[in-house]
């Protein structure tokens, strides 16, 4: 499916959520959605699964507007960090809900994650505790099949191993039933590999869209004396310079092998101080 976002502005009374924001998404693919605290992430999520309407501007699925669009909201699955589900309903009746709501719905993997998560079927949701109502959410996400599954900070309340095998499902799930998925996370580090493609919005606006590949292998860190360093970033994207005793680093957008050619130390920068920098006020603030 294609997700049009053009010229997008979403006001809440006098705070600025999105700034006219431009951007197309094509799956299937795993995108990476990231930002700070307020960025606007929640409220693009929100817009696309057509729980609120755009202030100005539009999101296009596959050339149609979410918002009151049965047809296309059946096509997307939203799972926030928490209350996705009412309190008072069993595990097994939200599970029923959602089979009716999603087309595609697999009743299999939902039963088989719902082993796996050890989740009592007769248990109200009010009952469950946060990393229970998370591995809740994270079934309904994937047994969904939505060719639009949206994950906004899914884990709250998950220890670590269990977050894990969250990615081994998502990752799993992808690999067998190829869909788009795009999950919002603070947890760049544990998560970045997964990513195909990565989007970083701040204050509203977007800074950064691009390939992981291609982050990886076209950015990097590098290391030598200020005079060796300087050479090598002439021309080049800079994202940030440090210097220290004569030695500099410098983050930038070029080829790892050019950098160790010069005889640079080459090291790759992760996605999280890709993200850091981007939205440190240096740039799109
Ligand atoms: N219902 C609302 N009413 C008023 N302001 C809101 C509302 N929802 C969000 N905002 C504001 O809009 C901005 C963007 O919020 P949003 O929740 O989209 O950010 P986010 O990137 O998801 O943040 P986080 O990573 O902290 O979840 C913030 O300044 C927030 O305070």
């Amino acid at each position: 499916m294609k997700i049009e976002v053009k010229n997008l502005t979403k006001k809440y009374k006098d705070k600025l959520a999105l700034n006219n924001i431009s951007f197309t998404l094509e799956g299937p693919k795993l995108y990476g959605l990231l930002g700070r605290n307020g960025a606007g992430k929640t409220t693009f999520m929100d817009i696309l699964a057509g729980n609120i309407r755009a202030s100005k501007g539009e999101i296009l699925i596959d050339g149609e507007v979410p918002f009151d669009n049965q047809k296309l909201t059946e096509s997307v699955c939203l799972i926030k960090e928490g209350h996705n589900f009412k309190r008072d309903l069993t595990v097994k009746n939200v599970l029923k809900i959602y089979s009716y709501f999603y087309p595609k719905w697999d009743q299999n993997l939902a039963d088989e994650l719902i082993e796996f998560y050890d989740l009592n079927k007769n248990a109200r949701v009010k009952s469950l505790s946060k990393g229970m109502e998370s591995s809740l959410g994270i079934i309904v996400g994937l047994a969904s099949k939505a060719p639009i599954t949206v994950f906004d900070e899914p884990y709250i309340g998950l220890d670590a191993a269990a977050r894990k095998k969250f990615y081994e499902l998502l990752l799993e799930e992808f690999e067998t039933d190829k869909r788009m998925i795009i999950l919002s996370t603070h947890l760049i580090d544990e998560v970045s590999l997964m990513f195909e493609e990565v989007l970083i919005i701040q204050k509203g606006s977007l800074v950064m869209q691009e390939e992981a590949e291609y982050l990886r292998n076209n950015t990097c860190a590098v290391t030598g004396t200020r005079d060796e360093v300087k050479t090598f970033i002439q021309g080049k994207e800079v994202l940030e310079t440090k210097e220290l005793a004569g030695v500099m680093t410098a983050y930038v957008y070029g080829n790892a092998a050019d950098a160790k050619a010069q005889g640079l130390r080459v090291e790759s920068i992760p996605i999280q101080e890709l993200m850091i920098y981007l939205t440190e006020g240096k740039k799109g603030a």
